[in-house]
């Protein structure tokens, strides 16, 4: 899809006419900044494409940008707000959950907010999960602990059960905090409410470890995934380097799409391998991996390489598709499938070396995040708050060209995110690493 293509305009439960309590001085002075409806970031930032825009009589679309409004929507003495989190662990969780509480209750004085634990199943009663009362005081702690205080589950739920639990526990905002899947269902959830007449306003926090919800372009824990897998790199490396003809191969996630692999190979520029699912690649062959693999450990004495747990899933084909309980495709093994192929290779070959296997996986999305993505929380789950307290609804709060915006949730989930190929993530990659195109002139795959 085009960017002027995309709808930017925003849902709300109705008129805002309650002056925002953020009005009121603070104690400790200062003022706070508010933020104006038409206030508007653009999608491009190219000068060229807007003048290319202007030149079709096409307006140049625009985001409108997230922050206090003057007028709230929700009374704060009778709003009950709730959180949950859906889908995978990310860093950052409980800096969003505690970023969200602390504005909530402090900022707005809303003194009525309740976690649901474990994902979508903490709304449906059969599964017997008890909320959480959530309070400055429950969350002043949490920001050392990785994963979610509120835990997390996969899995369909039927909407309209979820419906019935906001109306009996009369929540007026609905937080969700998750990725592609969680943002897919707070849409259907936002619909069945307004099928209902309620009034509940379903905000989205995107979060994925992939960085791949399309129309973010940063997501929270994303630094902190960099962070943690460049240092597996960086033992992957030293592993590497201290055997003859060590080779260090490290798996990281990324379904569909490569940004951790890339990006943390280029933290550390001492990776010769980088295989993403966006760019296809033989194994065999005279320019396949293995083959220059080869190459590179007999001419250098050892080799780091980087694999995305989503690359050279054509490699089992053979094999069933199966599907997790949220319905994603599980993917198989590439890490072990190349770990395999690697030592029988060198094995067949007579070439004596070492291999290391590295998959840090889980390790990198459960721990707590980086300071910098802490920072990165607080904004989020602050702007959250104050899209909710307007009662705009239906969205997903951004980060667009350095601004954080309201995305609508339908737009956000019509695709995934991905490396270009022929972008310049790629190409730096490539050119940090020195790799060739790794397929064969007529490769097995294309035939
Ligand atoms: N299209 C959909 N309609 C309704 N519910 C959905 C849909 N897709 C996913 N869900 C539900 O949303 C929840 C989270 O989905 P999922 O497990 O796919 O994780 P996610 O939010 O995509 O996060 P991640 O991709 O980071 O793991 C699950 O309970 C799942 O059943
Ligand atoms: O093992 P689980 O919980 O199904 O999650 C694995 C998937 O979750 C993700 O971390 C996304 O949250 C993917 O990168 C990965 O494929
Ligand atoms: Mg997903």
């Amino acid at each position: 899809m085009r960017f002027e293509d995309i709808d930017t305009t925003i849902q709300t439960l109705g008129e805002a006419k309650i002056p925002s309590p953020l009005l009121q001085p603070t104690e400790r002075g200062g003022g706070t900044y508010f933020v104006d409806d038409d206030e508007r970031i653009l999608l491009h930032v190219n000068q060229k494409e807007v003048a290319e825009l202007k030149k079709r009589d096409l307006p140049a679309p625009a985001f409108e940008s997230a922050g206090p409004r003057r007028k709230i929507y929700f009374d704060p003495s009778k709003l009950r707000c709730a959180l949950v989190t859906c889908g995978g662990l990310c860093p950052g969780l409980n800096d969003i959950i505690r970023s969200v509480v602390l504005e909530l209750h402090h900022r707005y004085g809303v003194k009525h907010i309740c976690g649901i634990r474990h994902g979508l199943q903490g709304f449906i009663p059969k599964y017997g999960h008890s909320t959480v009362d959530l309070t400055p005081e429950s969350v002043v702690s949490i920001l050392d602990k990785g994963g979610s205080i509120l835990g997390s589950s996969r899995g369909d739920q039927d909407i309209e059960e979820i419906v019935d639990s906001l109306e009996r526990m009369h929540i007026g905002i609905l937080f969700m905090i998750g990725g592609d899947g969680t943002l897919a269902a707070a849409s259907k959830i936002a619909d069945a409410i307004t099928t209902r007449g309620l009034k509940i306003s379903v905000i989205g926090i995107p979060k994925t470890i992939d960085n791949d919800v399309y129309l973010v372009a940063r997501s929270f824990g994303f630094d902190t995934a960099v962070d943690i897998a460049t240092q597996a790199i960086s033992g992957a490396h030293n592993e590497a380097e201290a055997y003859p003809n060590g080779i260090g191969l490290i798996k990281l996630m990324g379904r569909e799409s490569g940004f951790l692999a890339a990006t943390a190979a280029l933290a550390r520029q001492d990776v010769n391998f980088v295989l993403i699912p966006e760019v296809s690649f033989d194994i065999d062959g005279p320019n396949g991996f293995l083959d220059n693999l080869e190459e590179r450990v007999t001419q250098r004495g050892h080799a780091v390489v980087v694999v995305a747990e989503g690359a050279g899933q054509e490699f089992f084909l053979d094999r069933q598709t199966q599907h997790d309980a949220s319905g994603n495709v599980k993917l198989y093994d590439i890490g072990l499938l190349l770990k395999d192929r690697i030592l029988s290779h060198f094995q067949e070959r007579g070439i004596p070396m070492s291999l290391k296997y590295i998959d840090p996986s889980y390790i990198i999305r459960s721990l707590p995040a980086n300071s910098n993505d802490r920072v990165f929380c607080s904004f989020l789950g602050r702007d959250a708050v104050h899209a909710g307290m307007s009662g705009k609804t239906k969205l997903v709060v951004s980060h667009w060209n350095n601004h954080f915006v309201h995305v609508p949730m339908d737009q956000v989930i019509t695709q995934r995110k991905k490396v270009d190929p022929a972008g310049k993530l790629w190409a730096t990659v490539l050119e940090a690493t020195g790799q060739s195109s790794l397929k064969n002139p007529t490769s097995p795959n294309e035939e």
